[in-house]
């Protein structure tokens, strides 16, 4: 009922002050001042950041959560305790003496000290001992005080889970594929040793076996995530003369030439544009020793494999170590993986394809596609007091991102969330120019969006800190995109919340999504884990559900009186001069300055 009031008065008031304060915690978290915690509020098995004292820990109400008793008893089982780092014993020694791994071969589950908290399971020939802090870094393999210096600088001061395990492994050359939950710094686990390795920029490199040209391959499924792992470099290399470069059309003409080439180090990029680079023999990849696949079950998948074996089929380097990283990697892409690695190391942090237990998640009925915008609207301009059901949404707070399954759904819901007079709202699919994808990035990161529409562009990979939540508008095509999805909120230790509506359509799917959301510690209602099983081929069709392409708009009249009120504020912006015309034809407003936003 309230829905219709909402949409019949043809667009609906935003209350400023409500989120006047969210928009400036969320400001805070950006720059570091979030809420202290203590860990204790934290499971600790579900702890990824336990080692990342300085960071905020999860204010949910995880504690209620239900736990995964059977994987606590499997780790108590398996774990070993760790030795107290003042009776160090030095490396080669450890790995062969330690009583901290079982075994050389088979399965072991080793944990570092304190870590009885925390599943890590490594599989796999002389496992390496895992980290108990960065400093072992200096101790154990010599690292460069400035190297750890930088580390401090951006907050990195105890390994997560997968750094405390991953870091060794590639330290000691070895081949890896490495599984653990989104936002538990991946990137960080694979950049830092593999800088190390290189020892130094190539350019003033002396005594050291460093042939010509790039060391380090990084591929990424698309340029934003390419981006931001070419930002995180920058931030290990600061200091020294790295020459890191994020492939694209300009920095391709620029490599094309040898002189220029010989003299990179790291070369951070997207498949197909190497690809194309290749084909044109722009570029050769003989001296590359390093070659990381992030996002690998996406890099292994049908749509990006014939590029990704064609580029490790140019890294012909003897010495070549190769790793992928994922939040998941299901059955069939991890035997892809398993091919391409020699001797390699398997090590899964938590359960695997399983999101963050500290992202409350919640699946909301909307019946059909015409009550999923009047239902979005309300939660979005709602300021009753949320309900007290446990599987119930919390309200929300910006910023939040808002996954819809098409572009041109994207760009229909932006718009419709823009007649609505929702502030600070933007959009971003493929099909955008670079520029504006960077764009809206950038208004990402600097706080300016509060609510961004997109596509799964921005599933994967992505790391805005103070995202508090993510909206499924449309339910995604399987359990990994969900993973990665919902995994844009809750990230580095943070609490997030995610919410995916779903139709009667999607009615077949929701027994595999409340399973998920089981295993993760969420709550889901009785009676939908007692929904039927989907077949395998069902599962196959999750998601693709006939939509239009438009996400339709719930009240005509409302929605003219909005086009209305729209025009004439767009008409007066012009009038000013102050419209920066999109490519879809809409306009972006400094939405601040937007009269809509103030009545
Ligand atoms: N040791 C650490 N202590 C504190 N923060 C860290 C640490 N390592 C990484 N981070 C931060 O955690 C955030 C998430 O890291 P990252 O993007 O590498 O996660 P990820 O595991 O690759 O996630 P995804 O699966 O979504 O790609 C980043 O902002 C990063 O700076």
């Amino acid at each position: 009922m309230e829905t219709f009031q909402l949409l019949s008065r043809g667009g609906v008031k935003f209350n400023k002050n409500r989120f006047a304060s969210d928009a400036s915690s969320s400001n805070d978290i950006d720059r570091g001042k979030s809420r202290e915690l203590s860990s204790s509020q934290l499971p600790p098995e579900l702890d990824f950041f336990r080692y990342a004292k300085n960071t905020s820990l999860p204010s949910n109400d995880t504690s209620k959560r239900k736990l995964d008793t059977q994987t606590q008893n499997e780790t108590d089982e398996k774990s070993i305790d760790g030795k107290d780092s003042e009776t160090f014993i030095p490396m080669k020694k450890r790995r062969k003496n330690s009583p901290e791994i079982s075994g050389d071969e088979g399965e072991t589950s080793s944990d570092v000290k304190k870590s009885k908290k925390q599943r890590v399971t490594s599989k796999g020939n002389n496992i390496p001992i895992p980290l108990e802090s960065f400093e072992e870094l200096t101790t154990r393999y010599d690292f460069p005080s400035r190297m750890l210096q930088n580390m401090g600088k951006n907050g990195w001061i105890e390994p997560t889970g997968i750094q405390a395990h991953g870091i060794p492994m590639i330290l000691e050359s070895r081949d890896l594929a490495a599984i653990s939950p989104t936002g538990t710094g991946k990137t960080l686990t694979y950049l830092l040793p593999i800088i190390f390795k290189l020892h130094a920029p190539i350019s003033q490199s002396i005594d050291h076996d460093v042939g010509k040209g790039v060391r380090a391959l990084i591929l990424a499924p698309t340029r934003e995530l390419a981006h931001q792992i070419y930002n995180e470099s920058l931030k290990i290399c600061e200091g020294r003369k790295w020459r890191v470069v994020l492939y694209s059309k300009a920095s391709a003409a620029t490599l094309a030439d040898k002189g220029v080439r010989d003299k990179t180090d790291i070369l951070i990029s997207t498949p197909l544009r190497l690809v194309a680079s290749l084909k044109e023999k722009k570029i050769d990849l003989d001296n590359v020793r390093h070659l990381v696949l992030d996002e690998a079950d996406r890099m292994l998948d049908t749509e990006f494999l014939s590029q990704v074996n064609e580029i490790v089929a140019s890294c012909p380097h003897g010495s070549l170590q190769t790793s992928v990283f994922s939040a998941t990697l299901p059955g069939s892409a991890e035997q892809v993986a398993m091919k391409m690695l020699k001797d390699p190391i398997r090590v899964i942090v938590g359960l695997k394809d399983t999101p963050l237990p500290s992202i409350r998640q919640s699946l909301v009925y909307v019946a059909d596609e015409t009550s999923k915008l009047p239902s979005l609207i309300s939660y979005l301009t709602s300021t009753s007091v949320p309900s007290t059901d446990p599987a119930a949404p919390p309200s929300w707070a910006p910023p939040i991102l808002i996954f819809t399954s098409t572009q041109s759904r994207a760009t229909s819901l932006y718009t419709n969330l823009m007649l609505y007079n929702l502030p600070n709202v933007d959009v971003l699919h493929a099909s955008l120019s670079n520029a504006q994808r960077m764009d809206v990035i950038r208004r990402m990161r600097e706080g300016k969006c509060w609510i961004l529409v997109c596509t799964k562009v921005m599933a994967r990979g992505m790391d805005f800190k103070g995202i508090r939540g993510v909206i499924n508008y449309d339910i995604p095509n399987n359990v990994q995109s969900y993973v990665h999805r919902i995994g844009r909120t809750g990230r580095a230790g943070r609490d997030g919340f995610a919410i995916t509506y779903w139709t009667d359509e999607d009615g077949p799917y929701m027994k595999t999504l409340a399973n998920v959301l089981l295993q993760s510690g969420s709550h889901v209602p009785e009676w939908m884990l007692k929904l039927p099983k989907p077949s395998q081929l069902k599962r196959r069709q999750m998601g693709r559900a006939k939509r239009g392409d438009e996400v339709t708009a719930a009240s005509r009249i409302g929605k003219m009186d909005s086009v209305k009120k729209r025009d004439m504020i767009l008409a007066s912006k012009r009038r000013k001069g102050n419209v920066a015309e999109k490519k879809d034809g809409s306009c972006s407003i400094d939405e601040m300055e937007w009269s809509g936003f103030n009545t």
